[in-house]
């Protein structure tokens, strides 16, 4: 029998389902039904693997009633928040509109918003402390592009966006930061980075953090990589020491796909 958590570090792996600008309310109510459904058959055990699910936000308040009317052990959050808690800011979500309807998480600074919407560092940091200032947990999404890792670059490009969103931080503020490796290159492509090198970039983010916070915050910060993770690739990736789940994109669309990666080690009979 497993212990409770099933990675040896004492970190809870955790996967998350972004569902990018996909499905609408009733499409969304559909999904989380099915997938806790999938996952109740299965005898998934929730506190072997935390799941999440970053529906959109017109979606929240439908997924928010399934999740508490039923008391489903789903999480939920948003793809994004404002850096400001209220005011005239046309468009934007305030993160304490986010909590007051439960959300857990929410992704900030996902290459999608840095490059659509050229979010800056700055910016990604104000974001990640008004996340915490709503008690929300930032999924803090940090990745090089193509060109980048052509040039050996990725690392330091990583290291210098991580250090710029956590700046100024206190030790207890970084240790409700989830960290998101997603090499940009490989979302969305089905180009998957190799477990070899999320864990070299996965274990870079726990050193940078341990710089600034110590070693103590950075051994319990939760790791994640994103980029074209699938039910055949995720077991190898999570069993890198420095990895501790997945941000996932497409594959969270499909019930089937996003229970098998929830999953993941049942498939290799280590659960
Ligand atoms: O946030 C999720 C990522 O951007 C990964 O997307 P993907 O799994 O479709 O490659």
């Amino acid at each position: 029998m497993a212990s409770k958590t099933a990675n040896a570090t004492g970190r809870t792996p955790l996967m998350a389902g972004n569902w990018k600008m996909n499905l609408d309310h009733l499409q969304a109510t559909h999904l989380v039904q099915k997938l806790d459904w999938t996952l109740r058959d299965a005898r998934h055990d929730h506190d072997q693997v935390e799941v999440v699910v970053l529906p959109p936000f017109t979606d929240l308040r439908s997924v928010q009633t399934l999740v508490q009317g039923d008391k489903l052990r789903l999480a939920y959050g948003g793809q994004d928040l404002s850096q400001h808690d209220e005011g005239a800011y046309t468009g934007e979500i305030s993160g304490a509109f986010l909590a007051k309807l439960g959300c857990t998480y929410v992704v900030v600074g996902h290459s999608e918003r840095r490059e659509h919407h050229q979010e800056s560092d700055e910016l990604v940091a104000a974001k990640v402390r008004a996340a915490l200032r709503h008690g929300l947990t930032p999924i803090l999404c940090v990745g090089e592009p193509l060109e980048v890792r052509q040039a050996g670059q990725h690392v330091e490009h990583v290291v210098t966006q991580l250090r710029a969103a956590i700046e100024g931080l206190e030790g207890e503020q970084v240790s409700r930061v989830v960290v998101a490796y997603e090499p940009v290159w490989a979302i969305g492509t089905g180009e998957v980075a190799t477990p070899d090198d999320a864990q070299e970039v996965c274990a870079a983010i726990r050193r940078t953090v341990a710089g600034p916070v110590g070693d103590e915050v950075a051994a319990g910060l939760r790791v994640l990589y994103g980029g074209s993770v699938k039910p055949g690739n995720v077991a190898e990736i999570m069993s890198r020491e420095d990895v501790d789940g997945a941000l996932v994109g497409g594959a969270a669309l499909s019930v089937d796909d996003f229970a098998a990666i929830v999953r993941y080690q049942h498939h290799h009979g280590a659960g």
